[in-house]
């Protein structure tokens, strides 16, 4: 019983997952050699720091607004409170936007889509934070190449939402318990899939995932201190209120 239970919780979240990403893996197959002109790449670095900040932040909100979607329709998170929905949200939607953007990455020419195309590291160089900019590519490029199946990337991005140890949740003991049953899913598809030291792997991407967002926060807090009104008045207010 335990098994089928496992097996309609992982095809309800991967139904979920494919209603909710901007981008199906054919059409990437199709974008995957669109990358940037001289011509194109130039414009992007003559923008000022908070014009680049200002456009990466609206494109950044577009993906976490799927996140929400995809988040709304997990068995298991619709259940809990809208408080606990929020506080998983605030600390989990940046997390399953970088693990997402794993796919739109093209290991080849180390490049990531955006505004359409593949671009390089160098593109972002006007929005001063190099730092940031590397470590995501790094991240990008360390899941690419576990070349997770949608439905393994499906399940993992439930479970990195399905936190207990969250901050200001409520009820900790509900979401701990759709977490394990997230997790029952996740290893029984990679044991299925005779993937099972993928597990670990994984594991360690989420310490990464972390730290990653740590360094997004602080650079929004160094960007909010240098440029305050961009912030106050052009940032999409979704994603004021998730990372501000
Ligand atoms: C995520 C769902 S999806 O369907 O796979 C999908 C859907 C849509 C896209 C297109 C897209 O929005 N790509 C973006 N790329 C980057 C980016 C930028 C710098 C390096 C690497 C990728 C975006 C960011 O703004 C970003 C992302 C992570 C951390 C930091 C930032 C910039 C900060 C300053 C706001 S948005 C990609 C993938």
């Amino acid at each position: 019983v335990l098994e089928r239970h496992e097996e309609e919780l992982s095809a309800s979240i991967v139904r979920s997952h494919r209603e909710t990403t901007q981008y199906r893996p054919e059409e990437l197959q199709a974008l995957r050699w669109k990358v940037f002109s001289r011509e194109e790449i130039h414009a992007y670095q003559s923008k000022s720091v908070d014009e680049m900040w200002q456009h990466c932040a609206v494109r950044l909100t577009d993906a976490v607004q799927y996140v929400v979607e995809f988040a709304k329709r997990i068995p298991g998170f619709r259940q809990l409170c809208q408080n606990d929905q929020i506080a998983l949200l605030k600390s989990g939607s940046m997390e399953v936007v970088l693990v997402r953007m794993s796919r739109m990455f093209n290991t080849e020419n180390n490049t990531v889509f955006f505004d359409g195309k593949f671009a390089g590291t160098e593109l972002f160089k006007s929005l001063a934070c190099s730092d940031l900019i590397a470590a995501v590519f790094e991240f990008a490029h360390n899941l690419c190449v576990l070349r997770l199946t949608e439905q393994q990337m499906a399940v993992f991005t439930a479970l990195v939402l399905l936190n207990a140890d969250r901050p200001c949740l409520e009820d900790r003991e509900r979401v701990q318990r759709a977490r394990r049953d997230v997790g029952l899913a996740l290893s029984h598809i990679l044991h299925r899939d005779n993937q099972g030291s993928l597990q670990h792997k994984l594991f360690q991407r989420v310490q990464e995932l972390e730290s990653l967002c740590a360094l997004h926060i602080e650079k929004l807090r160094w960007f909010r201190q240098l440029y305050p009104l961009t912030v106050h008045s052009l940032f999409p207010p979704l994603y004021k209120e998730l990372f501000g």
